[in-house]
């Protein structure tokens, strides 16, 4: 039976319509994927379902019966969640607190609460005590903790936003665990995200959200990775009526996204050698390495010292070396060592707004500059120029360099404040997740950015729990684990999919 049917679904914000009858529906027991580019609407249709915002024109019904949530808050007693990525719970709950705010055992004493809520943390494999206050868990967490929610209540339908995009391999297997026991409830799941190959190992079916309409819905069967994208990107590819499992069918080059060509060997300038470096208590003897124009990833579980690493060569955490050298230059990993501290630009997509102000609009947060004081018309119009640039180069889905910031999707967001902060990178710096969030087009877009920064002499330490990411970024992965790298993996020879393979199967053995 259809758990929900949805029919003809309108939205339109500003003069901007994002979505143009869109219908599908969705089974009990079924893990429906959605998938389409930055900003095409996956959030804003995640949104209605899940009561956040109201359709202009449509319907929806749930198991039969009319379902036209009000709110959020509506859409749960009506039986549908919703999980975001970035959902930021109040920081002065307890974890148990959390987990059953806003059901009818809300405000029973923690007491009570505790036990259930150590079961339910436990069905998402979240080894967190109830009693701790969420203001002290680290921020990915906020997602499992509101999953361990959906649990808690009668949910019939689950929305998964992007959940994943900030979870490492293991963690993810841990959602799709969670997925799969939703769905073998007779739940219903709609999954949001960007990480293709992983998506396809647990949805039943695919639906691909293009130009504001349901451009294919396919099982996931009858799909691979690079047809998937080929899909969410535009390009037309005949699906075959189910999978040959002997004699998968090579993609032909022109139905992919066009692979962005080898990046320039680096040189052989060395830009940073650290030697032994320590942060007390998490990371123990590591060596670091970094030509000139090198991309070198790191990656490994939460415990394992990868996030001490990047902080000390930021400049966050105090940690100790034997040597540091930048440049020919003896620096120290002492943030309080004056001139001499490393302290290495750092890029955090999870930054509250990318540290840009919400409200500000494109063309501004672009510039930093003050319109207003240009004097120049010449300059006034080469800026303007570079901003239209800009947002054309990186396909930003909007109708106005005047739009806020704030206004645009998630990974338009994020792609502008990596091209914002890239613009004055130099040297040797750190980036979080540079791809976190972004489509298969946008990822070639950033890789593209790294390209020109890395010709330019940049050399840059991507930190990520993205195996994809990595692969196509990084010239070397480093696997991080009990405060050491316990492997380095040369990427150069190896196809994108080997390498992938590689990563993750040394980080779930390390
Ligand atoms: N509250 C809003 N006000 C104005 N425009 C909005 C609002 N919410 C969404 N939009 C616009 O609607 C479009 C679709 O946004 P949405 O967040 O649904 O995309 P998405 O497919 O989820 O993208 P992403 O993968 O980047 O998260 C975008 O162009 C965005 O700018």
């Amino acid at each position: 039976m259809s758990l929900l049917e949805v029919e003809g679904l309108t939205k339109s914000f500003g003069g901007r319509r994002v979505l143009r009858d869109v219908s599908f529906a969705l089974r009990e027991g079924e893990i429906v994927g959605l998938v389409g580019t930055n900003g095409a609407g996956k959030s804003t249709l995640g949104d209605i379902v899940s009561g956040i915002t109201a359709p202009d024109a449509g319907t929806m019904t749930l198991l039969g019966h009319a379902y036209a949530p009000l709110s959020a808050e509506d859409a749960r007693h009506l039986g549908v969640g919703v999980v975001e990525q970035l959902v930021r719970i109040d920081a002065e709950l307890t974890v148990a607190q959390a987990v059953f705010r806003g059901t009818p055992q809300a405000g029973r004493p923690q007491t009570e609460l505790r036990e259930q809520a150590r079961a339910l943390l436990g069905e998402v494999d979240l080894d967190v005590d109830p009693d701790t206050l969420v203001g002290e868990l680290p921020h990915f967490v906020h997602p499992l903790v509101e999953t361990a929610r959906v649990l808690a209540e009668d949910t019939r339908l689950v929305v998964l936003d992007e959940v994943s995009a900030v979870l490492l391999p293991s963690e993810v297997a841990r959602l799709h665990a969670v997925a799969g026991e939703l769905s073998r409830q007779g739940r219903g799941v709609l999954y949001i995200s960007h990480r293709l190959p992983e998506m396809l190992e647990v949805v039943d079916r695919v639906l691909v959200l293009r130009e504001g309409r349901i451009a294919l819905d396919a099982p996931s069967s009858a799909l691979d990775s690079v047809r998937l994208a080929a899909e969410t990107v535009g390009i037309p590819v005949t699906l075959p009526v189910r999978r040959e499992p002997a004699a998968p069918q090579p993609s032909r080059p022109d139905q992919a996204p066009v692979p962005a060509p080898a990046r320039p060997a680096p040189s052989d300038e060395v830009a940073l050698q650290v030697r032994n470096l320590r942060v007390p208590g998490r990371v123990e003897g590591v060596d670091l390495v970094l030509r000139r124009g090198e991309v070198v990833g790191l990656t490994g579980h939460r415990t394992s010292g990868v996030r001490e690493i990047a902080g000390a060569l930021s400049g966050e955490l105090p940690a100790l070396s034997d040597e540091a050298v930048l440049h020919g230059e003896p620096r120290s990993l002492d943030p309080s060592a004056a001139d001499a501290a490393l302290r290495l630009p750092a890029y955090r997509p999870d930054d509250d707004a990318y540290g840009v102000d919400p409200g500000e609009t494109i063309a501004r947060t672009l510039t930093q500059e003050a319109w207003g004081t240009l004097t120049d018309l010449r300059k006034e119009i080469a800026t303007l120029r570079s901003v239209i640039n800009t947002v054309h180069k990186l396909d930003v889905k909007t109708m106005s360099i005047r739009t806020v910031f704030g206004a645009l999707s998630g990974g338009d967001q994020h792609k502008l404040a990596l091209a914002r902060w890239m613009a004055s990178a130099r040297d040797v710096v750190v980036l979080h997740e540079p791809a976190r969030g972004l489509d298969v087009r946008a990822r070639q877009q950033v890789r593209q950015l790294l390209d020109e920064a890395t010709a330019h002499g940049t050399s840059v330490v991507v930190v990520s729990v993205d195996p994809d990411e990595l692969a196509d970024f990084c010239d070397r992965v480093g696997i991080v684990a009990g405060g050491r790298v316990a492997r380095w993996i040369d990427t150069g020879e190896l196809a994108v999919d080997a390498v992938r393979e590689r990563i993750v199967e040394a980080a779930t053995a390390a």
